[in-house]
């Protein structure tokens, strides 16, 4: 019998992807991915530009369909499922900063993310006066995130970092069992980056993040498993240590030894 996730130690997978293709009028931009995102893991995706790293990011989040192959959440077949849909059944993607609402406040753009059904809609008919009972949810999300001390400024002043800080707080505002972050370190200082890999560790704790990010120094530090893509192929799999000494990853970041 083939073994099981049930017959090893590691945490259960949450989120996997079989066979993953993706045509674009006869372009293949994704090919026979396979992929295990697993609980309380930090994942990275990366690859050198045009790898394939977003395009397999819309299809689990479902803004693209599939040319072939399946996509299980929780382990239920979510390869036709709508977005909105399989946000609310956990799979949550944080958008950049443009997420964010420059002239709320901190605490109102948390709030408004509490009553976002699929996280997908944001209902403005719905005055911010009624949303009074999200405010102590939402006080202690900011607590956790570090951002109370902010919560009466306006989203748009706050430091580059603690925006990102912030656009992270609404998705978590959705209870995500996978969350999916896309550069989350793209623009940031040293500082800002520690800030968020902090916050990164903290969340994955209770869930399975999913991560595409160009920075190998953050990766290194902060995943539990990286998945490397080239020419929308998986290339290598595994721990940092397992990928960084893979002679294929090095001839696709660095070109060969006599380059
Ligand atoms: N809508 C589309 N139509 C046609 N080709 C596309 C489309 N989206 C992506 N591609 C192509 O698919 C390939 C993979 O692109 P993708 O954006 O997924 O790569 P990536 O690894 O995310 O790259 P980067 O790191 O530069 O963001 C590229 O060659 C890209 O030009």
């Amino acid at each position: 019998m083939a073994p099981t996730d049930l017959d090893t130690n590691e945490p259960r997978v949450v989120l996997s992807a079989r066979g993953l293709r993706r045509d674009f009028a006869g372009f293949v931009a994704v090919k026979s991915v396979d992929l295990d995102v697993r609980h309380g893991n930090i994942h990275a995706l990366i690859g050198p530009n045009g790898a394939g790293k977003t395009t397999v990011f819309n299809l689990l989040t479902k803004f693209l369909a599939p040319t072939s192959g399946r996509i299980e959440l929780l382990g239920h077949d979510i390869t036709r499922m709508a977005p909105a849909r399989v946000a609310r059944m956990g799979l949550v993607r944080s958008f950049q900063i443009s997420a964010i609402f420059p002239h709320l406040s901190v605490l109102d753009n948390v709030r408004v993310a509490l009553q976002r059904p699929g996280g997908l809609s944001v209902q403005f008919w719905r005055s911010l006066a009624a949303l009074d009972r999200l405010t102590p949810r939402a006080e202690e999300l900011l607590r956790s995130v570090g951002l109370d001390d902010a919560r009466n400024r306006l989203a748009g002043d706050l430091s580059y970092g603690r925006k990102r800080v912030l656009e992270i707080a609404t998705t978590l505002a959705l209870d995500p069992k996978v969350l999916l972050l896309d550069e989350p370190m793209a623009g940031m200082g040293h500082e800002d980056v520690a800030t968020v890999s902090d916050l990164i560790r903290s969340v994955a704790k209770d869930r399975a993040v999913l991560m595409v990010e160009h920075n190998l120094t953050v990766v290194a530090d902060l995943c539990d498993w990286i998945t490397v893509m080239q020419r929308g192929e998986v290339l290598a799999a595994g721990d940092y240590a397992t990928v960084s000494r893979d002679e294929r990853v090095k001839v696709a970041y660095m070109g060969t030894a006599d380059d």
